[in-house]
């Protein structure tokens, strides 16, 4: 499904990614670990074209995704998670997680400044649809209340059902459980796993939470200083040497 070739991203005199390569299939559930600055984020942000690579490739299900423009992305079937939290404050949770979905809306300008009954069908639709995802993800009570205010880990929730609302193929979640207590983490591993079935999603997660990966990750690649030091199934690269001095002085 992602094929990623000696992708190589520079900032200055940073080398964030240097000659990163490494493939998913369809179904898998990778972990993407490594210390703080390894280059996770700057990889995802590849991959939804916010930045540009120097050199290397990405084919998406066969696709050249470096070649894509930004905008096209979400319409491959692509979605991402924020580290931070992308939401809008002031809105609401439910028109939060409809902005997910604006790349399957089909009206124009003018048809939706006449709010013509092809957009009116189409919004009650998509609003039917955005309802299912916040019941699925014990987001109802909080349809209504704007996203500001709320705590972190229905935050994190709500930024889950607005990449699920874009019915991706493919999911990138950006430390989903940064923040969160370990009940919170433990019950959004389970929603993760189940999503995973329901909505025949694959699914490549950067996370630090250690448990959290090695749990849920069919296969883990670690990046250390923007180089792909250690791929495999989780326990594995959990003993691996080189794995253990990148992350030499933090608990892993
Ligand atoms: N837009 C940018 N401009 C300059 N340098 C950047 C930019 N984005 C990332 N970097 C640098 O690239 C390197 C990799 O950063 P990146 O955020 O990808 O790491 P990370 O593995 O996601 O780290 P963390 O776990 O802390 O989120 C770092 O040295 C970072 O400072």
């Amino acid at each position: 499904m992602l094929e990623v070739h000696d992708l190589t991203v520079r900032f200055g005199g940073i080398t964030a990614l240097d000659g990163v390569g490494f493939s998913v299939s369809r179904g898998e559930m990778v972990g993407l670990i490594g210390p703080n600055g390894a280059g996770k984020t700057t990889l995802f942000n590849c991959l939804t074209r916010r930045y540009d690579a120097d050199s290397g490739s990405v084919l998406y299900e066969g696709k050249n995704l470096l070649a894509m423009a930004p905008h096209a992305i979400a319409g491959t079937g692509i979605a991402r998670t924020f580290q931070n939290l992308g939401l809008f404050p002031h809105l609401s949770v439910r028109d939060n997680v409809l902005v997910g979905a604006h790349h399957r809306g089909g009206a124009g300008f003018l048809t939706a400044a006449l709010w013509l009954p092809t957009v009116r069908r189409e919004e009650n639709r998509l609003r039917a649809e955005a309802d299912r995802i916040l019941d699925r993800l014990a987001l109802t009570e909080v349809a209504d209340h704007p996203a500001s205010g709320l705590p972190f880990g229905t935050l994190k929730r709500v930024e889950l059902a607005r990449a699920l609302i874009g019915r991706p193929a493919l999911l990138l979640l950006d430390e989903p459980v940064n923040g969160l207590n370990s009940a919170e983490v433990e019950g959004f591993a389970d929603t993760l796993r189940a999503i995973r079935e329901e909505f025949d999603v694959t699914v490549v997660v950067v996370e630090h939470h250690m448990g959290f990966v090695m749990g849920i990750c069919d296969r883990v690649v670690c990046l250390d200083f923007g180089r792909k030091i250690a791929e495999g199934p989780p326990a594995e690269v959990q003993r691996d040497p080189g794995v253990m001095r990148a992350y030499l002085g933090t608990a892993i």
